[in-house]
């Protein structure tokens, strides 16, 4: 199979060095706002988490702070990335090593390596792992090591969306109960549908927002025909003929790599629902962070937290449904310290080959979301037609969708107008989240094992 490095050189990491690059503006403008806002709210609400938590905290909360701010100074002042030290996480090694690196390919240049010198998908995950780090070192108690201190942020973008999710359940729910099994075709629309929820889902999150609210409020199935001018490139065709062949080979696990919290989960698990339903999938993992990432990515606790809303604002049914499904694990959450890594897609197999070979036994693998899409794609600065599967740079553990709505100047796989054309009608095109992408690869890397 054709290599992207043995077809041309690779382009260039993004990195906030070049000034006029979305990769500055972030790490200028965007990153000091959310940090701050953790500070903020930790200063906000300590009598509230002291209450929680016990008032021994409070000395934790001053250090956890202190911390912080250091972090925001390093950040603002682009000081060298420094290593992490020991910690209970089990990801300091690898972290290391990618800060090593990053260092050797700056030290070629004559540059320290820096916040502003350095990769921005190392830098941009890096802040996210030095706030962890604050309250790993900072919680004296070891009360609030493990602290979300996005919840609140992810909570109230949920409770916001309500309206949104009540539409979207209730045509699930109807739907479901007039699926005509054994009759795949009658659920072609359908399954595009779903698609289509669930990518544009993917459309509000708390990190492009720097964390002010930004919750789904429109009717999602009104949407849909607006929006679907907007998808760039849509390979459904093709992701619908894949599940109808692999239908006939019985159903499979499938495995989403979620992103974020709120009604973009919603939207995920309708989806799910419906493969489920649709006899596609006898079983659906969700890949989810371990630690708070990017403001609004799922964690856990989210996934709880979205089951019990749903319970108490009138989707009971929905509810218990999704619950079932967790209660008989035909549905699972897993978790690996390789999504909170800085690293490509393409290096998984080599850094956590357990993951790669974990995944290579899914039969399909819907990636979620925009900065799921720069580590699957490398985070390079792509001609914007270079093909989807080269810029994939062989990562196939199985066949693979991609459902991103574009909130970073990043792409491949476009056709050769589509960019210039886009750009034409809006010139942030790259970055608002108004346009999206359904990307499709069903190549499977032969070295890796398959049991379904
Ligand atoms: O939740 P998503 O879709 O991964 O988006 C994360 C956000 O972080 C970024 O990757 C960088 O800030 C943006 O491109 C995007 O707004």
């Amino acid at each position: 199979m054709l290599k992207a490095e043995d077809a041309f050189p690779l382009p260039e990491p993004l990195s906030a060095r070049h000034k006029d690059s979305f990769a500055y503006t972030t790490m200028k403008d965007r990153q000091p706002v959310i940090l701050t806002k953790v500070i903020d709210y930790l200063f906000r609400e300590r009598k509230e988490i002291a209450e929680v938590y016990g008032d021994d905290v409070l000395e934790d909360l001053k250090a956890i702070n202190e911390l912080l701010a250091q972090l925001r100074y390093e950040l603002m002042t682009d000081k060298p990335l420094s290593p992490l030290n020991e910690s209970e996480l089990p990801d300091v090694h690898d972290w290391n090593h990618s800060l090593e690196e990053a260092r050797f390919d700056c030290a070629a240049k004559h540059e320290d390596c820096s916040w502003f010198t350095a990769p921005w998908l190392l830098v941009e995950c890096y802040l996210y792992r030095r706030i962890k780090d604050a309250f790993l070192k900072g919680s004296g108690t070891g009360k609030l090591k493990h602290f979300d201190f996005f919840a609140d942020q992810k909570k109230s973008s949920l409770l916001d969306s309500l309206s949104s999710v009540r539409i979207l359940g209730n045509f699930l729910l109807d739907k479901l109960s007039h699926l005509q099994p054994g009759n795949p075709d009658a659920s072609k629309t359908l399954f595009f549908h779903m698609v289509e929820l669930s990518l544009w889902g993917n459309k509000c999150d708390l990190c492009i927002s720097g964390g002010n609210p930004n919750a789904h409020t429109s009717d999602p199935l009104a949407d849909l025909d607006v929006f679907r001018q907007n998808i760039l490139s849509d390979h459904l065709d093709d992701i619908w003929s894949f599940v109808k062949s692999s239908m006939s080979l019985g159903p499979a696990e499938i495995c989403f790599i979620a992103d974020n919290a709120g009604f973009e989960l919603f939207s995920d698990l309708a989806l799910a629902d419906f493969c489920v339903s649709i006899g596609f999938a006898s079983k659906v993992v969700f890949h989810v962070k371990s630690f708070p990432w990017f403001v609004s990515d799922t964690v856990e606790s989210d996934v709880e937290f979205l089951l019990k809303v749903l319970e108490e604002e009138g989707l009971c049914s929905l509810a218990l449904r999704w619950k079932s499904y967790f209660e008989t694990e035909r549905w699972s959450i897993e978790s690996d310290h390789f999504w909170t890594l800085s690293e490509p897609f393409p290096n998984m197999k080599k850094i956590r080959p357990l993951l790669y070979e974990r995944l290579s036994r899914f039969r399909l693998l819907v990636v979620k979301g925009d900065l799921n899409y720069r580590k699957l794609l490398s985070d390079l600065n792509w001609e914007h037609h270079t093909s989807f599967e080269l810029a994939l740079r062989q990562f196939h553990p199985c066949a693979l969708v991609t459902l991103r709505t574009m909130k970073s100047d990043m792409v491949a796989g476009l056709r050769p107008s589509v960019g210039k054309n886009a750009h034409t009608i809006d010139p942030n095109w790259m970055i608002t989240g108004k346009y999206g992408l359904v990307q499709f690869s069903g190549r499977k890397d032969t070295e890796s094992k398959c049991s379904v």
